[in-house]
């Protein structure tokens, strides 16, 4: 069987180049064009809701987050936690409040967090950073109805680390409702070798220690009432669907409460802008999970 092991460092590294494999553009405008799209969307939506910016988590400057609020009051307020992408050293929260609009306008809170990508943070950081957001929020937020996750490529690794928290050292256990994870990294081994891994300058320990595949026992542990959707692009690369894929096995094969959404005529960034439109398939099942249908 062919694995990420007996492939060559030049193969591994175009099949970890997302902008690579997009059909609308070249790769360098694909990713031009994410950046747009999400900025805009963004700024729609501070403009459209009510926000909490630069709300602090931590003590640390990058552990900020941005709360989007609808203007409407409803009994059960659901809150969707967003966790950006960006191969854990682009992008920040000031692009990721652009899927509030739709879920706002359905009372829902959004929440986009802010941590520290590399160089300046490393991965052990980035994901203590995540989990102590969560546990802020529901501090912050004890009366709302139902906690949800979302994050996209390196942002599904980090909830999906949520996911896998041993809360023990904690002072609260959060109950996650749902988990979003769209066209993520479960296995943080292949990347070791690439280009992606040379600002992040993880070792294999850390690696392996931050690999939600190798912490299923802990996720079904901690997670085994969430309904997890664990979403994947028709124009991800091949690597990049097998993750998502043996992923997905993985915790069916545990039990959990799992399923697979394969979006067709998406690639590894449109499959998250859409997001922005109450009318994709994304959309509608988040809401459709949150009893908002
Ligand atoms: N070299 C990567 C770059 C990348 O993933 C990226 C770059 C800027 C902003 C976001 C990115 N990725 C996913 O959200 C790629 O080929 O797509």
């Amino acid at each position: 069987k062919r694995t990420w092991s007996n492939i060559s460092t030049k193969e591994l590294e175009r099949q970890y180049s997302p902008s690579r494999w997009s059909r609308r553009m070249s790769a360098d405008d694909v990713i031009k064009a994410h950046v747009k799209a999400l900025k805009e969307g963004t700024e729609q939506a501070r403009s459209v809701a009510q926000t909490l910016l630069n709300v602090p988590y931590g003590e640390g400057d990058g552990e900020k987050l941005d709360v989007y609020i609808p203007n409407i009051n409803s009994l059960d307020v659901h809150l969707v936690v967003y966790i950006h992408g960006g191969y854990w050293q682009f992008l920040s929260k000031e692009e990721s409040g652009f899927m509030a609009v739709p879920l706002v306008d359905k009372g829902v809170v959004v929440v986009a967090v802010g941590y520290d990508i590399a160089p300046k943070g490393n991965m052990d950081l980035m994901v203590s950073q995540v989990r102590r957001s969560i546990v802020s929020v529901i501090q912050q937020y004890s009366h709302i109805s139902g906690l949800y996750l979302c994050g996209h490529s390196a942002g599904a690794h980090l909830a999906a680390m949520v996911l896998s928290t041993d809360w023990s050292q904690y002072s609260i256990t959060p109950q996650i409702k749902g988990a979003f994870l769209v066209s993520g990294i479960y296995d943080l081994l292949p990347i070791l070798s690439t280009y992606v891994n040379e600002p992040l300058k993880m070792t294999e320990e850390v690696a392996v220690r931050n690999s939600p595949s190798k912490l299923v026992p802990q996720l079904k542990l901690s997670s085994s009432s969430c309904q997890i959707v664990v979403a994947v692009a028709e124009n991800d690369s091949p690597e990049f669907r097998k993750q998502s894929e043996e992923f997905y096995k993985t915790l069916e094969a545990s039990g959990l409460n799992v399923t697979m959404e394969d979006v067709a005529n998406t690639d590894h960034f449109s499959i998250i802008e859409k997001l922005v439109d109450g009318e994709y398939h994304l959309t509608k099942l988040l809401l459709k999970m949150m009893g908002k249908s």
